[in-house]
């Protein structure tokens, strides 16, 4: 039986021994949803030891390996994706909601769960519906700059809304009620992004420490290039290209890191190989579990402009040149971009001119010019993303005390 803890911001009433806190996630699909989940959860246990967290996902996304990876449990559900849903196969869509909803509704119960936590992505609207569906109150958090149809449809289901970017507020029905807590990001990362701010003695030997497990030649400045959780291939050989390009210039003073998804990790090599035999130059990855290192070791990030991304390089500060995914819903990358690109944080440069000639123009004077890089570390505003995964327990915390607005009265109707 569960004690009540001591609570920082303790908002869980209790009258009498109570079963522990048990939360279920939906997250899944990309990086960029699962991520935020993972740092919710481990908020959660920070604030309650014994807490019970499950995730929803499906088979076919990142989930299957991160979730499992990270010690929580992961129900699939039988899910299609809502945009691409929408086209000639729409009529499936509430047919295919129903009966994920009807599995997440299983899972809560069977999970003794309290509270459903949609954080986007193909599993997020099924765990709204299934928490409609058992009588729970639920909550949304939408990552993006532009909310997608999934957390749009979600969001009229649950008045418990909050936000990464302020944003995207006014997209959301109850978005004006919505409270923005910034997006919530990995434990290390956080950590990485005071000691940067706060103690540059530090931040020097973590970034000493990173270059070398990284193998970034010494005195080489580093341009991490990662596309986004899955890679992008337009970046890749751009990035190859860039490569080739400082090699024939024999330039021993950049090193390029190239992380290029797990499918396009033995074409890039080829590629890298005819260019960059001795990976003097450039090395090819295909994923990075520890963005911590590679953020740190950087001193310019090429990259997708996906939320996840875009809230992690606000809050560490490392230079970024943004090319948004042309095709994204809403073109939401776009807009995630320009949360770095108003601040004067990141440069954008769009998909269709992204070649290595143009990667080389934007990045030689950038590379030359310490003053700034430094003006583009010192303007990344952090916001609220460091503290997010806690700020977001809390809330999920309060919902599911029992005293607490849970059983709003949009909850208690039927959603058929
Ligand atoms: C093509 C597409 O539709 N992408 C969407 C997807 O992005 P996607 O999941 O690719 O990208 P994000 O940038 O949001 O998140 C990537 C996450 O994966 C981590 N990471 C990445 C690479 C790596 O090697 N190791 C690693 O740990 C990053 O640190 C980050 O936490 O979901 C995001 C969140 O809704 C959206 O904003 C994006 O538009």
């Amino acid at each position: 039986m569960r004690t009540p803890p001591d609570r920082p911001g303790g908002d869980r009433h209790h009258t009498a021994p109570q079963e522990p806190l048990s939360v279920v996630i939906g997250a899944g699909g990309t990086g960029g949803h699962i991520y935020p989940g993972l740092a919710l959860a481990e908020a959660l246990r920070r604030a309650e030891p014994d807490a019970v967290i499950s995730f929803v996902g499906t088979e076919r996304g990142l989930e299957t390996r991160l979730v499992p990876q990270a010690g929580y449990p992961l129900h699939t559900l039988d899910m299609i994706p809502f945009d691409r849903a929408l086209g000639a196969r729409r009529y499936l869509l509430p047919a295919a909601l129903l009966r994920a909803g009807a599995q997440a509704r299983a899972v809560l119960r069977d999970q003794r769960a309290q509270v459903a936590v949609g954080m986007g992505g193909y599993a997020s609207a099924p765990a709204v519906v299934g928490a409609r569906l058992a009588g729970l109150p639920s909550l949304v958090h939408e990552s993006n700059a532009v909310p997608g149809r999934a957390n749009r449809f979600a969001a009229r289901l649950t008045p418990h809304v909050a936000l990464a970017f302020d944003r995207s507020r006014t997209h959301l029905s109850g978005g004006a009620d919505a409270e923005t807590v910034g997006m919530p990001i990995a434990a290390p990362l956080a950590q990485l992004g005071r000691t940067a701010r706060t103690d540059p003695g530090a931040f020097a030997r973590l970034r000493e420490r990173a270059r070398g497990a990284l193998r970034v030649p010494p005195g080489a400045r580093l341009v991490l290039v990662a596309g986004g959780s899955l890679g992008a291939d337009r970046l890749t050989r751009a990035a190859v290209e860039l490569a080739g390009h400082w090699r024939a210039q024999r330039r021993d003073d950049v090193h390029v890191l190239i992380k290029t998804g797990p499918a396009a990790l033995s074409g890039a090599r080829a590629r890298l190989a005819a260019v960059d035999g001795d990976e003097r130059t450039a090395r090819a990855v295909a994923y990075l579990d520890r963005m911590d290192l590679a953020y740190a070791a950087s001193d310019v990030v090429i990259c997708r402009a996906g939320s996840a991304t875009v809230a992690e390089l606000a809050t560490v500060g490392v230079p970024a040149v943004l090319v948004p995914y042309p095709h994204a819903p809403g073109d939401h990358q776009r807009h995630n971009a320009r949360v770095l690109t108003e601040q004067g944080a990141g440069l954008l440069l769009p998909d269709a001119d992204t070649s290595g000639d143009s990667l080389a123009a934007l990045l030689e004077p950038l590379l030359a010019d310490p003053r700034r890089l430094a003006a583009m570390t010192g303007a990344a505003d952090p916001g609220t993303h460091g503290a997010a995964a806690d700020l977001l327990a809390a809330r999920v915390r309060a919902l599911a005390a029992p005293t607490a607005p849970s059983r709003h009265p949009r909850e208690e109707r039927s959603i058929a």
